[in-house]
């Protein structure tokens, strides 16, 4: 069951999902020590079909290949605002955003703004993959939940992330001309506002996170798996014991770059706050409760133009100064 990758000098846990039931205490640990350190680790034998990776890259190619003024009609001032243009989260980054738990729907309506027609094909596939995803999260949060406590999968998964929605966002990098001599950041440093999220990137690479002493680290791409990190919510609900890290996006080809990642939310009028099981005996609280959608609010009020900017996180919104 369990496996390590060696990652320079990063070692992140692979949790391999072919029997979920039945996942050994020692890799129960260093999952969990990987998520309190890192923040980070890969799932394997995930169960979503190659195929469906292939198609919505295809789609993405298509999608993003169309003129600018026709993206634009899904952009910031559109009525659906589901496009991130250039020079919003970065020169280098745009991105069409797709919603749960209707996929199908909320696709549809961004394919029939762009290309005037339907084209039911491509809103299959992703409500098919949000589907696929919308699972796999619960499961890893049940592993999450397992690690944290004896039980605390049965006393927490279903009364705290029971109502957990889920959103992915499709991303092309197109690197500058003169990426070669010098390498650019696709994606600034952030922190995900999400529960966990979990992403495709292709066999470019480029992901980096932050170590807790400030070196950037490769999350190198691994055949056949994809990359699960902690999120804000998480961190809050978890009293920092779960770590949500600074990571970002390097380019160093002159090829464009393919990631697709979901995020794995509370519904927006839950309140977070940490249960005491979780906080342990004499632990002070690290955050005050607050409810899910006023730190989103939070952040996108703070982003002024830079999508999921830093020094707008959670412990900046809700940390106790304790
Ligand atoms: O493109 C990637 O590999 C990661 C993207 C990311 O971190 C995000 O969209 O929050
Ligand atoms: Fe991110």
């Amino acid at each position: 069951m369990m496996s390590e990758l060696e990652e320079d000098s990063l070692k992140l846990p692979v949790l391999d999902l072919t029997q979920p039931d039945n996942i050994e205490s020692s890799f129960l640990s260093s999952l969990l020590k990987a998520c309190q350190e890192w923040g980070f680790f890969y799932v394997t034998n995930h169960g979503i079909p190659i195929n469906l990776f292939t198609k919505i890259r295809e789609f993405s190619n298509h999608i993003f290949s169309l003129g600018s003024d026709t993206k634009l009609k899904l952009g910031p001032s559109s009525r659906l605002k589901t496009y991130t243009p250039h020079f919003i989260a970065s020169p280098y980054f745009e991105s069409l955003r797709v919603s749960g738990p209707d996929f199908f729907d909320s696709s549809k309506a961004s394919i029939d703004e762009l290309f005037g027609q339907h084209k039911p094909e491509f809103s299959e596939i992703l409500q098919e993959y949000g589907n696929h995803m919308m699972k796999l999260s619960k499961r890893i949060i049940e592993i999450i939940l397992k690690s944290l406590g004896t039980d605390y999968e049965k006393k927490f998964l279903d009364s705290e992330f029971g109502n957990c929605h889920g959103y992915m966002r499709i991303v092309n990098y197109t690197p500058p001309s003169n990426v070669k001599e010098n390498q650019v950041e696709g994606l600034g440093m952030h922190t995900d506002m999400s529960c966990i999220t979990i992403v495709f990137q292709d066999e470019l690479g480029g992901l980096q996170m932050r170590s807790k002493d400030g070196k950037w680290l490769n999350i190198h791409p691994c055949k056949n798996s994809l990359v699960v990190n902690i999120g804000d919510l998480m961190q809050a609900w978890s009293n920092g014991r779960l770590r949500s890290s600074e990571h970002r996006v390097v380019l160093r080809r002159s090829q464009n770059r393919f990631s697709l990642a979901f995020f794995w939310c509370f519904e927006d009028e839950k309140e977070v706050i940490a249960p005491n099981e979780i906080l342990g005996n004499g632990n002070p609280r690290l955050y005050r409760p607050f409810v899910c959608l006023k730190y989103i609010k939070f952040r996108e009020s703070n982003e002024v133009g830079n999508f999921e900017k830093i020094g707008y996180t959670v412990k900046d919104f809700a940390g106790l100064n304790v």
